[in-house]
């Protein structure tokens, strides 16, 4: 049989939100028609006892379910696992997450830079009462985040807090990041193998300083980017921001990230919230990192999901470590050759990262 006529399985196991997110009828037709066929595994039954699959996509959390991938693995060598759970688990934890984009290299310049806002992670009510002993001087507002990013409800429930008065309800384990002002404009960039798509949305308000004097101790939100037009027009600040207005980060820049991240973390499919810091010109932050996020509001993601299924099928992409997958394709918006990383080594003291745009 010719090579392209030869058909591949995907195996999926998906949360029931992220399934019926995720696979929808389009996505499933264009794949089909370039033989690709999206098949549902059933976390309830073994993995050995379904397929076979070319490649399994997941995102499902536990022991149990590692155990059960890398038995699958065990007995079908040849099995893409899209992405390794170790790689994955990185993700699960609000530190080890942020801490990799200290870890990739880019070219140096003045013209803009990047990093993670200061933050601490607190274990403990006693900690968190005294700030001194906080181990980095953060001033407020701070964000308090969950420190465990499993995908549950809670772990994205979160607490913008103007004084120590607002730190009396928060329950450690949590990490307390600084709040920086972004003009409440918050750049999504979804990350597709060697895909990148960066999609503007609205975020919090900044907070002025008068507005912090007379702020009570804290807020509590959760997922605000991901809020309804409605939602979000019942407030009167949003209904003042004008999301069209808002500079893109540069294109060379969301590339250099992105492409960093995806070597530097072994993962193909992410996303990861940027905000561009009010204070200073070009400086922007990456506060979040999210696994397998939710693709289906990225315009055209069939065509770009399907796309990627068909490459990783067809080796066009090559392994981080034989199994899992990558290729350079196209310009990588910073003017250079197709094909060529626009890095070179670079060793700074603090997380701060200079880029060329
Ligand atoms: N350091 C920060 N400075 C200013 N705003 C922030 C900061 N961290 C988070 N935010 C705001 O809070 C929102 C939620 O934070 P974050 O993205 O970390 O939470 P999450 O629950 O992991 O989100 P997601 O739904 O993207 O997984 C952000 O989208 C942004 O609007
Ligand atoms: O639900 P949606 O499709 O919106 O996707 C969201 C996804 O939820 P889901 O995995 O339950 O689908 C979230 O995953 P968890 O952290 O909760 O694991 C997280 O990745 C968000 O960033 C995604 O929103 P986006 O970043 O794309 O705006
Ligand atoms: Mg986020
Ligand atoms: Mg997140």
């Amino acid at each position: 049989m010719a090579d392209s006529a030869r058909r591949f399985g995907v195996g999926y196991a998906l949360a029931p939100k992220k399934q019926s997110s995720f696979i929808q009828a389009s996505l499933v037709s264009l794949s089909r028609e370039r033989g690709v066929d999206l098949v549902r595994i059933d976390p309830d039954r073994p993995l050995a006892d379904q397929g076979p699959f070319d490649c399994v996509l997941h995102k499902l959390y536990g022991d149990d379910w590692k155990q059960q991938l890398d038995d699958y693995v065990a007995q079908n060598p040849n099995v893409l696992i899209i992405d390794s759970p170790e790689a994955i688990s990185r993700l699960h934890n609000r530190i080890s997450m942020l801490q990799v984009v200290s870890e990739i290299n880019v070219e140096e310049s003045d013209t803009a830079s990047f990093g993670i806002p200061r933050q601490v992670v607190i274990n403990e009510t006693a900690t968190l009462l005294d700030p001194a002993a906080w181990g980095e001087s953060l001033e407020f507002p701070v964000i308090a985040k969950p420190l465990v990013a499993d995908g549950s409800a809670k772990s994205h429930k979160m607490s913008l807090v103007f004084n120590h008065d607002g730190l009396k309800k928060l329950k450690p384990p949590i990490v307390l990041q600084e709040f920086v002002n972004h003009g409440g404009v918050i750049f999504k960039v979804y990350v597709v193998g060697e895909y990148v798509k960066c999609v503007k949305r609205k975020s919090l308000p900044d907070v002025t300083k008068e507005k912090l004097r007379s702020l009570e101790g804290s807020l509590s939100f959760s997922q605000v980017s991901n809020l309804t037009s409605n939602e979000r027009n019942d407030d009167k600040y949003y209904k003042m921001m004008n999301l069209e207005d808002a500079e893109m980060p540069p294109e060379c820049l969301v590339n250099s990230i992105a492409s960093g991240l995806r070597l530097a973390m072994k993962l193909h499919l992410f996303n990861f919230d940027v905000i561009r810091d009010t204070r200073v010109g070009n400086r922007y932050l990456v506060i979040d990192i999210n696994y397998f996020p939710g693709y289906a509001k990225m315009p055209g993601y069939e065509r770009v999901l399907t796309d990627f299924f068909w490459d990783v099928l067809n080796k066009k992409q090559i392994g981080f470590d034989g199994r899992c997958v990558r290729k350079l394709v196209g310009n990588n918006g910073c003017g250079e050759d197709e094909g060529e990383l626009p890095f070179s080594p670079l060793k700074r003291e603090d997380n701060e990262k200079k880029i060329q745009v």
